[in-house]
């Protein structure tokens, strides 16, 4: 029986909406379950048979979402007056691609499956067929190699067995993802991508952080810029006065931590704040590595991680020969039982950094695990990003990394307080503008300001104008390197990361208050205090169902982002930066530059280098 349009025939009573509501959840959590398992099965063993299993799965959960969708619509539920259950149905209402017709959604799931992929297989072999992966054999390249051909040789290869291989398949993802939200009432994807935030002036809201925050990231890149001169030589510089993007220690030049112990660290003859080498020494595993983790959030009052959790997750990389997704993620099966990592992890401080980040998803999880499934969200989706990097500044500090024997002495003084803040500002102030960008790229692809053609221009001009790196060879739109970013070929929002970035610190300002941290902020360490670990859960606990200012109202009293925390964190470095650079042009070209070299692969992937036996840090290679 279809029903006619005007409202009489629409159901008006609540309880009766309860009713469905609660059948629906219940329902739905055995729908999730098998689909994210399927998904769970294929990103741990990457082939054919369980890249169909995963998309029909993906199918099933889709036509229950569309049902629920139409069953939702027979209730008036827009003139309900429970606000909570009005954000259920206008939640179970928003469907996604799952309001596409069957087919075109078999298409777009079979993309996204191959994407994931294409990504997470990939490999860069040499003629002597040694190969490697991104983890972790290019990814230690970039981080460890001071040669600038090997490290030439790692970026431009991994970008020709990756991204390159991409571009058609994403231009027909883009057509097909823009369906599913023109479907839903929304302009594009971007737009619906967006619309998680539940404000109007998202994209101006970020657009003023980082106005806030550039001046910083300027003075951070010219002084790296200087130092990487020093290194590297002034030709291997373009006269436009971008850094090229190879020799910042990360694939993507995201986060530059990797060039501190030798080439950063502003003062010399103090200890080092890299605990890489003391994981090594100490012979830490990553299980040890996810348990010192769970010990700072339960220090805190916040829940463990459950049995399921150790049994099921995956964390390293299974050395049976399989294809996994090694690409670092968290998964909740929505059972209120099942929670896993996914990560190949590598002994090094950097991953100890990512497996709190993981770890921060599976705590908010746990914390919201009895809401309504539609509530199992963050309260907007950078929240879910910065639960863990709050804890990870506590961890991260000189004072914590001592306390849990990773360093030997902690030196009091001011020139060290320079170098720990610089390796901070080396990860969190880099990141800004690579967190700012690649969503400015997407949202520009899906709302047709770049068209195909355009992509890798527009990907560029975005590096070059905002990060001040620059591809250090020819790039064409025979290349696609936007796809040489998981979340490309993952299909996972960036701007996120770029939210997160800013909250984190008002979240820690407000922890570190509440467990009565007087000293500067870059010193908090919330370790062990239960009434920072309540204010936190008292947030996470809410899930998304409440607008994400209440969320951010119960941890820091305010209901807006902004930068001040960030800036107050790490003020005592901006003021140093600003003597180092005084008096030179911190600026670059908005440009790119347009006289690169065309490089050509060699075969021969460049010889392994040693580090020069007197220790001086530079790279000799073998006579
Ligand atoms: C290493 C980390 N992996 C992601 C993350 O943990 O966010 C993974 C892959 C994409 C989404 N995801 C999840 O786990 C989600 N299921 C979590 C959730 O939404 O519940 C990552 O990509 N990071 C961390 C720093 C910046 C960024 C990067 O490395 O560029
Ligand atoms: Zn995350």
């Amino acid at each position: 029986v279809a029903f006619a349009s005007t409202d009489c025939q629409l159901i008006t009573d609540e309880n009766e909406a309860w009713a469905f509501v609660n059948r629906v959840n219940d329902e739905s959590q055995e729908v999730y379950f098998k689909s994210i398992q399927a998904s769970w099965n294929y990103n741990t063993n990457l082939t054919d048979h369980n890249s169909q299993l995963s998309v029909e799965a993906k199918l099933v959960e889709a036509a229950f979402e569309k049902e629920v969708a139409a069953n939702a619509s027979r209730f008036n539920w827009t003139a309900f007056q429970n606000e909570t259950l009005k954000r259920i149905f206008k939640k179970a209402s928003d469907i996604g691609s799952a309001s596409l017709p069957e087919d075109r959604l078999t298409k777009l799931k079979v993309i996204e499956s191959e994407l994931e992929r294409l990504y997470s297989s990939a490999q860069l072999c040499d003629d002597d067929s040694t190969c490697n992966n991104l983890d972790p054999g290019l990814t230690r390249i970039l981080a460890e190699s001071r040669d600038y051909d090997k490290l030439l040789w790692a970026w431009f290869g991994w970008r020709n067995v990756s991204g390159r291989k991409m571009r058609n398949l994403y231009k027909e993802f883009v057509n097909i993802s823009n369906e599913a939200a023109r479907a839903n009432g929304y302009a594009d994807t971007g737009e619906y991508w967006r619309s998680w935030y539940d404000m109007d002036n998202l994209r101006e809201e970020c657009q003023k952080l980082y106005e806030q925050l550039k001046p910083l990231y300027l003075n951070l890149h010219a002084y790296v810029k200087r130092k990487l001169i020093d290194k590297y030589g002034e030709d291997k510089f373009p006269s436009t006065g971008q850094i090229p993007a190879h020799l910042l220690g990360n694939m993507w030049a995201q986060s530059w931590g990797n060039l501190y112990s030798d080439l950063l660290q502003p003062f010399k003859n103090k200890p080092s704040v890299d605990v890489t080498e003391a994981l090594k020494e100490q012979n830490y595993t990553a299980q040890k590595m996810f348990e010192v983790s769970e010990e700072f959030f339960t220090s805190l009052g916040l829940i463990p991680m459950p049995e399921e959790f150790w049994n099921h997750s995956m964390i390293v990389k299974p050395d049976d020969g399989r294809d996994v997704v090694c690409h670092a993620s968290a998964w909740d099966f929505l059972n209120q039982k099942d929670f896993r990592i996914k990560q190949c992890t590598d002994i090094t401080m950097s991953d100890l950094i990512t497996t709190h980040h993981e770890m921060g998803h599976i705590q908010y999880y746990l914390q919201y695990k009895n809401l309504p499934v539609v509530f199992r969200r963050g309260a907007n989706p950078g929240f879910h990003e910065a639960v863990g990097d709050v804890m990870s500044l506590s961890v991260s500090t000189p004072k914590h990394l001592k306390e849990i024997g990773l360093l030997e002495e902690v030196v009091d003084d001011e020139e060290s307080d320079i170098n720990f803040l610089l390796s901070q500002a080396l990860k969190k102030i880099a990141f800004l503008p690579f967190g700012y960008l690649i969503d400015q790229w997407r949202w520009s692809v899906f709302n047709g300001e770049t068209s195909p053609e355009d992509y890798n221009k527009k990907w560029w001009d975005l590096r070059c104008k905002y990060q001040g790196v620059s591809p250090p060879v020819q790039r064409t739109e025979d290349d696609f390197d936007p796809g040489a970013k998981y979340h490309i070929p993952g299909n996972t929002p960036y701007i996120r990361y770029f939210v997160s970035y800013v909250i984190q610190f008002q979240f820690h300002q407000a922890l570190c208050e509440a467990a009565n941290q007087t000293g500067p902020l870059y010193k908090c360490d919330i370790y062990n205090s239960h009434v920072a670990g309540n204010k936190l859960s008292d947030m996470l606990s809410l899930g998304s169902s409440k607008p994400w200012a209440v969320a951010m109202e119960k941890v820091t009293g305010n209901t807006t982002m902004d930068a001040g925390a960030i800036i107050e964190y790490f003020q005592p470095l901006i003021t140093w930066l600003e003597k180092q650079n005084e008096g030179m042009d911190i600026q670059w070209d908005e440009a790119c530059p347009t006289d690169l070299p065309v490089y050509t692969l060699p075969t021969q992937s460049p010889e392994p280098e040693t580090t020069d036996p007197t220790g001086t840090g530079n790279v000799v290679f073998p006579n």
